[in-house]
């Protein structure tokens, strides 16, 4: 049996007015912010209350704000000043670590112009290419790992990048990690009840670069508008804008950078498991602020063998599974159309 995974079909169409909400974010809606610190001291009442917070927020908007999230400002800093020295490399030095796929894990360069390849979940038929670059580095298993295979390329002549971004990606994955007891409360599960599915995470940083757009409309983005294949993502951005995020109204709202805060949303493993309970909220990016525009998306997900079924709490007679069921490696592939290996 053929089955349609796009989660975004029938949802949103792209008529002109809609095309024109996306282009034109006039929402003031909120988009909320989640303090960490009551579940970070550790007792069982914080935990549940930053829990319940989360899983109203993840059924309503799909993104927020996390505070005192524990990673250090001067790191989230430095991730930024690397991502500029990679960027303003020369093309032919930036072309020797190209954009590649180790099973579905992605690490390299991919240039202006040619981000613009179509996924499954694209939301806006024809839209011309992305307007940005980006420099992609995912998670590897351990060395002694009996799976181990090299997925990285790391660019030469740029001392210190490397220790940076692994540095960023294992404080993000540790923040991430925190994150699983607490979706876990939120949906009436046992704390521990996804950890078993995270023994090898997926986690790829990416490193975007956003010129400058001189005009607004004619179905050009910088990222053109799409929802996550993560479990959660987590991004960092800069005072400059460009990102906005459809909201429960159906209004987009520009989401300004809120300074010591990571900004995460919901995608779409959550929706799978959760039987279309938790958001995979749409957002895209125009950068219109007349700057470069950088920014640090980190997608995390759980390992490729993890069986994506909808968590016992979100089915029952009158709520069936609505999703067929597959591993995580299946969704990736199905997301790269790399097909079935
Ligand atoms: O640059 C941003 O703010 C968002 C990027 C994004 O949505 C993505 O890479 O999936
Ligand atoms: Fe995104």
């Amino acid at each position: 049996m053929k089955v349609d995974l796009n989660p975004m079909k029938g949802v949103l169409a792209d008529t002109e007015e809609e095309l024109r909400l996306m282009d034109y974010p006039d929402s003031d809606e909120e988009i909320p912010v989640l303090d960490l610190a009551p579940y970070l001291e550790g007792s069982e009442s914080g935990r549940a209350k930053v829990a319940r917070e989360l899983g109203r927020i993840s059924q309503r908007v799909g993104f927020f704000y996390v505070k005192n999230h524990g990673v250090p400002q001067e790191l989230v800093d430095n991730v930024f000043t690397q991502a500029r020295r990679f960027h303003s490399l020369p093309e032919e030095v930036k072309a020797q670590t190209p954009h590649g796929y180790v099973d579905s894990f992605q690490t390299g360069y991919v240039p202006m112009r040619a981000a613009g390849k179509k996924t499954n979940v694209n939301i806006v038929a024809d839209a011309k290419p992305n307007l940005l670059a980006k420099f992609l580095i995912s998670r590897e298993l351990p060395a002694d790992h009996p799976d181990y295979r090299p997925v990285n390329k790391w660019p030469e002549n740029l001392p210190g990048f490397r220790d940076v971004v692994k540095e960023y990606a294992l404080q993000i994955e540790k923040l991430g990690r925190s994150f699983l007891p607490l979706w876990a409360v939120s949906l009436d599960l046992r704390p521990d009840y996804f950890d078993r599915f995270f023994t090898t995470p997926h986690l790829t940083v990416s490193l975007l670069h956003y010129p400058p757009q001189e005009s607004v409309g004619d179905r050009q983005y910088g990222i053109a508008p799409h929802t996550d294949n993560s479990f959660m993502t987590l991004l960092a951005q800069s005072s400059v804008p460009g990102l906005a995020v459809r909201m429960p109204s159906g209004h987009w709202r520009v989401v300004e950078n809120i300074p010591g805060t990571f900004l995460i949303n919901t995608g779409n493993v959550m929706v799978r498991w959760t039987n279309g309970r938790y958001l995979s909220t749409k957002h895209r990016v125009i950068n219109s602020a007349g700057r470069e525009r950088y920014s640090v998306p980190v997608f995390f997900g759980p390992s490729g063998d993890a069986v994506i079924e909808c968590v016992p709490t979100c089915v029952s007679p009158e709520n069936p599974p609505q999703y067929e069921t597959m591993t995580y490696r299946e969704l990736r592939q199905w997301y790269y159309n790399l097909g079935s290996k």
